[in-house]
């Protein structure tokens, strides 16, 4: 257990370094004070006296004053050798980089059982949203059945602001970085691979499953089609990234990062802006729904600011369900999804790769699309897929088993 007066060594004084040195000085009660910060621009002008500064990650680590390390920088491999190096040196880790623990979860629980140094990453996943300590502690021992939701606050502010505000995707997404929402590299966002890393995190603590983010079927915002959105739009439906981790009746788990139409009155609808929703389904809880702002500065240094205070009451991850689960495995190939496809004269899904064609629309001047089932396999190895010109985005409904077809 730490003591009571917290001395942080903090890397990055970016959004979320400054959005926590404000919300620590706004916390008296926690007593907790930053003892030194490491950035890299050295002309940077700063905020804060030159003093408190260093270019040096030694100037932190090698400091035994300094006993949390807070982890917020834009550099996932630089982040990585911060991270396993203060764990090393027995002093505890917050970090709120997902890149980063998604490339190397694995190994860093193992380095957290081998050291007994706890590292905690709240902000990592939802930002405000207490989403892994629930995970990981609430359902404990009520069976989860899934996760589902908007996990990405700045692809669902640039989908919010295009429909709602008519603004372009490039308007939409410079100001979701001027708002500080964005990753500094913004394609981690908008092709959907910043909610693919944190799906690997709800992976984890919903079910005990550690996975390579490779794995996971992810497509993003950045192909959506002019006819997918006049789709979406005629249905009344909204147009949502959503990421899903559903446990199949065979025992493996079918999880994706898919654009997705969602009814109107189903609660992700209602999630606007920078906002992300999460929906649990668990055996006795049965329906829950976390709602809250899922990026930006104070927002995510309010899930810094719980982390530190869970380590003063001596809090580690015990990741209980990776050790309760031995043969849990991701199971793709039992699962299917129904999509939307648009494409062009150029080119086209294959009919064959779906289990069933619900629809064919063919015109000139729209465009042309298809509507069907498709298993969740077939999907992430169809070779049109990432083509020009084509988009996949899910029809309303969950990943499910998927059922045997007779297509003669
Ligand atoms: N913004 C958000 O809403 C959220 C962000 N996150 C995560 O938090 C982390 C920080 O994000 P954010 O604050 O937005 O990023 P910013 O780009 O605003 O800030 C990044 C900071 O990292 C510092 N930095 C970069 N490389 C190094 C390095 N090699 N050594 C030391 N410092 C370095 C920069 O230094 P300098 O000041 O010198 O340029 C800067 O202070 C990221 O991992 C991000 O994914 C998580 C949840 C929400
Ligand atoms: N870029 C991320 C920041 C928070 O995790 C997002 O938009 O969700």
């Amino acid at each position: 257990m730490l003591r009571k007066n917290i001395n942080i060594g903090l890397f990055g004084f970016g959004v979320v370094g400054q959005g926590l040195h404000t919300v620590l000085e706004r916390t008296p009660g926690l007593r907790a004070r930053i003892g030194r910060i490491g950035v890299k621009d050295r002309a940077k002008p700063r905020t804060l006296p030159p003093g408190l500064f260093t270019f040096s990650r030694h100037d932190l680590l090698d400091d035994p004053a300094l006993d949390v390390i807070v982890e917020l920088i834009d550099d996932a491999d630089e982040a990585y050798l911060i991270v396993t190096e203060a764990l090393r040196r027995g002093k505890a880790v917050v970090t709120a980089n997902k890149k980063m623990l998604a490339e190397h979860l694995g190994e860093l629980i193992e380095l957290q059982r081998e050291t007994g140094t706890p590292l905690l990453y709240e902000a990592a996943a939802c930002a405000s949203l207490p989403v892994i300590r629930n995970l990981e502690e609430y359902y404990d021992t009520d069976l989860l059945e899934s996760v589902e939701g908007i996990i990405n606050g700045s692809t669902n502010y640039i989908l919010t602001a295009m429909h709602r505000d008519a603004l372009s995707f490039g308007q939409a997404l410079s100001q979701a970085q001027a708002l500080g929402f964005a990753e500094s590299n913004p394609a981690l966002d908008v092709e959907g691979l910043d909610a693919r890393n944190k799906l690997v995190l709800l992976l984890a603590h919903a079910f005990g499953l550690v996975v390579a983010p490779e794995q996971l079927l992810t497509l993003g915002i950045d192909r959506l089609s002019p006819l997918a959105t006049a789709y979406a739009k005629e249905q009344g439906y909204a147009l949502k990234l959503v990421a899903e981790a559903r446990r199949l009746p065979n025992g493996t788990i079918a999880a994706a990062v898919l654009p997705t139409l969602v009814k109107p009155e189903h609660e992700l609808a209602h999630v606007h802006d920078e906002y992300n929703g999460l929906i649990t389904q668990s055996s006795f809880a049965d329906r829950q729904f976390f709602l809250g702002r899922g990026a930006g500065a104070f927002p995510t240094a309010s899930a810094v600011l719980s982390d530190l205070s869970a380590l003063t009451y001596g809090y580690r991850y015990e990741y209980k369900k990776l050790r309760q689960q031995t043969h849990l495995a991701l199971g793709a190939a039992a699962a299917e999804v129904e999509v939307l496809v648009t494409f062009t004269a150029e080119t086209a899904p294959d009919p064959a790769d779906f289990s069933r064609v619900h629809e064919q629309f063919q015109s000139d001047v729209r465009g042309h699309y298809l509507t069907g089932t498709i298993g969740l396999e077939q999907l992430a190895q169809a070779r049109w897929l990432r083509e020009p010109g084509i988009c996949v985005v899910r029809l309303p409904g969950s990943l499910r088993a998927a059922q045997a077809v007779d297509k003669q």
